[in-house]
């Protein structure tokens, strides 16, 4: 069903909703994730495309990626053998990379007091109010827009200033940089307003705290691996890496070690493995697309709307019709997944499965028109991270924490946050040089 929504009849569903979220924050819909289908949504996509996230833009980011990831590997090393709420640094580490390929410098303080003025222009405190504010009213939503307002105007005005000053050797550095470029541009189709550039930099952040729920999802996979803990839905232990050894069983341990070993044979213990490496790294992808079939982060994707009336697989469906396409119970019918409670990377293994919209029976990214323009970011981000943190460390759960409290439950709403925080415990796999940044 999904691919007769997504591919046979795409261009009829390829607008959306019109949401108080798109017109009160993302400046009426003039961002790309909310705009309906038409000229403006056609232009962003090829921006998106071919500007932003092309590969060889994607590639002059890739120093950002690594130095990112080495700052958070280094200052989770300093919390080795502690109790660690892994969220916060999660987001940190999500924010940080973001914020630097589009605005070219950090606008997030960890701490909440590097308010305007300095690097940071709004702090990670403030932007968790802002994003869990999306959920309010529309009065909340009008007061986060003129905090948005007053940021974007910031941003804009230092990237002037330095074009400015620059002259004749000015290089666009980043995402914002090619923005008011391109709307200087007369040739554009549309013409880029400061709501479009203001929307499109807003999707980008947004969009990629999916990155950060997706990495602490991948974290608190109560059967991948890396810390593992009880399901709830089956109320059954899969089995506990905990005090490294202790109650090794299953499933699970196998997952672990089968990682570890393939990270120690393909990249060993004396350097960090590096975004080069993934492709020869199968199982490593394999537990990425097993997590992401049991737990899509747009579970329902982004709400797609029937722009004419349509009959689809026998169904009359009218104009004006949303349609949600449930990614999480596809990932869990047992018509396409042997045993799909069970988390076994291994079904992916040798199987010509990807997640890049061409495969419905897995869809995290979506597909057709509409699917998630910046998928090759995600995916290695993703697998960059989950590659680091398996290598860099070793995980258990603090001593005081059972097992059986380890909660799986996820919060409703767009994407599925895991609801309760991990508190995890870190040791060191690699030697200590390496992990002095
Ligand atoms: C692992 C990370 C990510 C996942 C799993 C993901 C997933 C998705 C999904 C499911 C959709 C909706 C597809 C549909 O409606 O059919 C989407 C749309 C979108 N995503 Fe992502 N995303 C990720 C990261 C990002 C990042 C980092 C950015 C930007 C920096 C981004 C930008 C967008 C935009 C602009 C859209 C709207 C596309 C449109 O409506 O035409 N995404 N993404």
């Amino acid at each position: 069903m999904a691919k007769e929504f997504l591919k046979t009849h795409d261009q009829i569903f390829a607008s959306r909703p019109q949401l108080a979220v798109g017109k009160y924050v993302n400046y009426n819909y003039s961002d790309m994730l909310w705009a309906p289908y038409g000229p403006h949504w056609r232009q962003s996509r090829k921006i998106y495309l071919s500007e932003l996230f092309s590969s060889k833009r994607l590639e002059s980011f890739q120093s950002i990626r690594v130095e990112e990831m080495r700052a958070f590997v280094s200052r989770l090393h300093g919390l080795s053998g502690k109790p660690v709420v892994l969220k916060n640094h999660l987001v940190c580490l999500t924010l940080s990379t973001i914020s630097r390929m589009v605005f070219g410098k950090k606008h997030f303080s960890v701490s909440g007091d590097d308010q305007l003025g300095s690097n940071s222009i709004m702090s990670l405190p403030e932007f968790k109010r802002i994003l869990f504010g999306l959920k309010g009213y529309i009065k909340r939503m009008k007061a986060l827009k003129k905090k948005l307002d007053r940021f974007h105007d910031h941003v804009f005005d230092q990237h002037k200033r330095k074009k400015k000053e620059l002259a004749k050797n000015f290089v666009p550095q980043d995402m914002v940089d090619l923005l008011l470029q391109l709307a200087d541009d007369p040739d554009l189709d549309v013409k880029l307003t400061y709501d479009h550039l203001r929307g499109l930099t807003l999707v980008s952040i947004f969009c990629s705290f999916f990155l950060f729920l997706k990495l602490c999802l991948f974290l608190i996979d109560g059967s991948h691996g890396l810390i593992t803990g009880p399901d709830n839905r089956r109320h059954k232990y899969l089995g506990i890496n905990r005090r490294m050894g202790d109650l090794r069983t299953d499933q699970t341990t196998t997952t672990h070690r089968k990682s570890d070993q393939e990270l120690d044979r393909v990249i060993g213990r004396e350097r960090w493995v590096d975004e080069k490496d993934i492709p020869q790294l199968p199982y490593l992808d394999a537990i990425m697309k097993e997590t992401m079939r049991k737990h899509p982060i747009a579970p329902l994707l982004v709400p797609h709307l029937a722009m004419e009336d349509c009959k689809v697989a026998g169904y009359d469906i009218r104009k004006g019709t949303r349609v949600y396409v449930n990614t999480w119970s596809i990932g869990r019918d047992p018509s396409l997944w042997e045993q799909p409670e069970e988390f076994r990377p291994e079904r992916f293994l040798g199987r010509d499965i990807d997640v890049k919209g061409r495969s419905f029976e897995l869809l995290p990214f979506g597909a057709g028109r509409r699917m998630c323009p910046a998928y090759n970011l995600g995916l290695k981000m993703v697998q960059l991270s989950i590659a680091n943190l398996l290598q860099a460390f070793n995980w258990k759960l603090p001593d005081n924490t059972k097992v059986e409290d380890l909660s799986m439950e996820e919060s409703s709403g767009l994407t599925t946050p895991r609801k309760f925080p991990l508190v995890a415990v870190m040791e060191p796999r690699l030697p200590l040089h390496l992990y002095k940044n």
